[in-house]
């Protein structure tokens, strides 16, 4: 054995408790999936000897088997559904990249020479409401095929501006149709250039940062279907005679690059090519980190998007988003931007000048969207580019008021007068959408939450504060018959897709989720948003009742007040310029509420008897893999609970509570 191959394992044997499926290879131990892992320095193993190298393998289950030869070791790998899905999705990409080659390549046929003629559409007749707008024909004729007769008003007041080469600041109702707003231009201007060949790799154009992976994955599957109408309408893209097999590459190419997902995958595509990126600032960042001409490609942006830019720096990711936008600032701003705001400086009116000739010439454009921006927030939009004096003389008590003003401050506006559109309704109330409150105890919000899910069927979303509170009713609406999905931070990504995925196609179903619900998800006909726990502020009420009542539909929000809660509720309103008062109390039949009352209660026996099952279950499975592991048998005690002991006899170890295990159901029949 050379000192090089003494090498020290480490096993982790992350197991039992997994929810997930689960297959069991065995495998010799050179057969595992070992990864490196970096000596740590403080122990001593970091010296550069090449005497010892440590690797580390995760899931994996160490077992010692009695044979006649003495005991051996063996192990089995357990692949979940996570790693297995990783394997399945990475070996389809590259059967895909295999077919994408044997297609474009054959071998070496050359690319069709494309000829991109210009559509003719006579939007005057056929769209009139659209007509006004220069928008690339081709946009015009998916506008028509997806029935968007005319613009929104958000869309008809910034795409003058945007197409115009200005920056825009959009402010506009939830639902309103934000996404092709500042969608649109980017579509349009990459529609005017000529078709990519594939023979180049693109350089992203487009960077649309959102503040959640899902917003980031509805935002690029949105352009993506404007994108597929726009290549599936009549192209004027005709091939000339060739006898080429391949296929001609997309005029537009759109990809969210979020976590969560396969970060491999995610540097594959990114390492293909694409024109329009939309991603959360943490992901990119660290994809960023390892990849310079990625980071050079967003230097040399055509257009920045901040989609719900004052929900980014709520989430937590201001750090990797001021990284991101630091990449995007001319070069001459970026050596001075207000780390420490020094009160030495060039005269503002020719550093303006200049950077307008300089923005001219680089041609960044930017997008900030939300439907919550506060006017102080617009006039400092509008301040920072107007200031009187000198712009790098800031005082320190002229540093930036809050997080965003500061996030404002680092963007680097190319237009010395963004265009502020605000076109929030008074009090931020859609005019389609009702509200009502409900009064009640803290304890008895489950039984009301019942009796209107029972009452009103229909698509609801029922927001909560904290996950905790999800954990513990998700179970209890289970029991009660209630057909719900949860959504949460704390949920693998595939599994909160998957769930919005259901709530999604089940038209009498509950979603109970925290705040990463809140912003920018357009999930089909939501018929009632319900704040079980009131919102942490004005702006979260906005943006939670803005997943109903989206398009001109009509929706429904309830409020459930505690008395705690009132004067809460009294201050967000009134932040809204607006009275409690304003928002009437429902009706309750409290007969029906009654009976429910006793079903509630029934419920919460039975999940708090299967949840201390669940418990002593669980207990009991480590204690006897963690014996079997030592290799030592384990007894009874009198109380029932598994001892492990150092003796030769094999307990059988019975579930006491087979017979509570049935499906409670029933319980509820009327
Ligand atoms: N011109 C249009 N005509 C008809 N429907 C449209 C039009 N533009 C957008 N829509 C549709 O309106 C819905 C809402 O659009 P979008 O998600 O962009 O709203 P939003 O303003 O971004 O909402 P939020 O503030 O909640 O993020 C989408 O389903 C979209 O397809």
């Amino acid at each position: 054995m050379t000192f090089k191959s003494a090498v020290k394992r480490k096993l982790s044997t992350k197991l039992a408790s997994s929810r997930k499926r689960q297959k069991i290879q065995h495998r010799n131990a050179d057969e595992l999936p070992w990864k490196t892992v970096k000596r740590p320095t403080e122990s001593g193993l970091g010296g550069d000897d090449g005497i010892l190298e440590l690797e580390e393998v995760e899931g994996v289950e160490v077992v010692y088997e009695t044979t006649d030869g003495g005991r051996v070791v063996k192990f089995n790998q357990v692949i979940t559904d996570e790693t297995q899905d990783a394997d399945e999705l990475l070996e389809k990409e590259e059967e895909e990249e295999a077919q994408d080659k044997e297609v474009q390549g054959a071998a070496s046929s050359p690319e069709p020479i494309l000829v991109e003629e210009l559509p003719t559409f006579d939007s005057e007749s056929l769209l009139p409401g659209w007509h006004k707008f220069p928008l690339h024909p081709r946009i015009m004729m998916a506008l028509h095929d997806k029935g968007f007769e005319s613009p929104t008003a958000i869309q008809a007041a910034s795409l003058p501006f945007a197409l115009a080469d200005r920056d825009v600041v959009g402010i506009a109702q939830t639902g309103s149709g934000k996404t092709l707003a500042y969608g649109l231009p980017i579509l349009h201007y990459l529609l005017s250039q000529p078709r990519p060949s594939s023979s180049k790799k693109r350089a992203v154009k487009a960077l649309v940062l959102a503040p959640t992976r899902e917003l980031a994955l509805q935002v690029s599957s949105h352009l993506n279907a404007m994108v597929t109408s726009i290549e599936s309408s009549k192209t004027g893209v005709i091939p000339e005679p060739s006898t080429s097999t391949k296929k001609p590459p997309p005029h537009v190419s759109i990809a969210a690059i979020v976590g969560g997902m396969s970060a491999q995958k995610q540097r594959r595509i990114i390492d293909r090519g694409v024109d329009v990126m939309v991603a959360t600032p943490g992901r990119l960042w660290d994809i960023l980190e390892d990849d310079d001409q990625l980071a050079q490609e967003i230097r040399n942006l055509r257009f920045l998007v901040l989609d719900e830019a004052d929900r980014m720096i709520e989430a937590g990711h201001f750090a990797e988003l001021e990284n991101i936008l630091r990449l995007t600032l001319l070069e001459s701003k970026n050596e001075h931007i207000p780390e420490e705001f020094d009160e030495n400086g060039m005269n503002l009116e020719e550093e303006d000048q200049e950077d307008v000739k300089e923005g001219i010439k680089d041609g960044l454009q930017t997008f900030i969207f939300s439907a919550t921006l506060s006017k102080d927030l617009q006039r400092n939009v509008k301040k920072k580019f107007r200031p009187k004096g000198n712009k790098k003389h800031y005082k320190r008590d002229q540093a930036p008021a809050t997080t965003l003003d500061d996030l404002l401050l680092r963007l680097d506006f190319r237009d010395p007068n963004p265009e502020v559109i605000d076109l929030s309704p008074v009090g931020n109330v859609v005019s389609t959408l009702q509200e009502g409150k409900i009064e009640c105890l803290s304890g008895d919000k489950d039984v009301y939450l019942y009796y209107f899910l029972l009452r009103y069927p229909g698509k609801s979303l029922v927001f909560l504060s904290s996950i905790d509170g999800i954990r513990r009713l998700m179970p209890l609406v289970e029991l009660l018959n209630i057909n719900a999905f949860p959504l949460h931070s704390q949920l693998e990504q595939r599994q909160r897709l998957k769930n919005l995925d259901r709530f999604t196609n089940t038209p009498n179903s509950v979603l109970l989720a925290t705040d990463i619900a809140a912003r920018g998800l357009d999930i089909p006909a939501v018929d009632h948003v319900i704040h079980f726990q009131i919102p942490r502020s004005a702006d979260t009420y906005i943006h939670r009742n803005g997943r109903t009542a989206r398009a001109m539909r009509k929706g429904f929000s309830m409020l459930m007040v505690a008395p705690d809660e009132r004067r809460v509720v009294k201050a967000l309103l009134g932040n809204l310029g607006r009275d409690d008062a304003d928002i009437p109390e429902m009706t309750i039949e409290l007969s029906m509420l009654d009976r429910l009352k006793a079903r509630v209660q029934l419920a919460r026996k039975i999940e708090n008897t299967q949840h201390k099952i669940k418990k002593t279950n669980h207990d009991r499975n480590w204690m006897r893999e963690t014996a079997e592991a030592l290799g030592v048998d384990l007894i009874r005690t009198i109380s029932g609970v598994l001892d492990p002991l150092n003796v030769s006899s094999n307990v059988h170890v019975q579930d006491d509570n087979d017979h509570l295990s049935s499906r409670p159901y029933e319980a509820f029949t009327c």
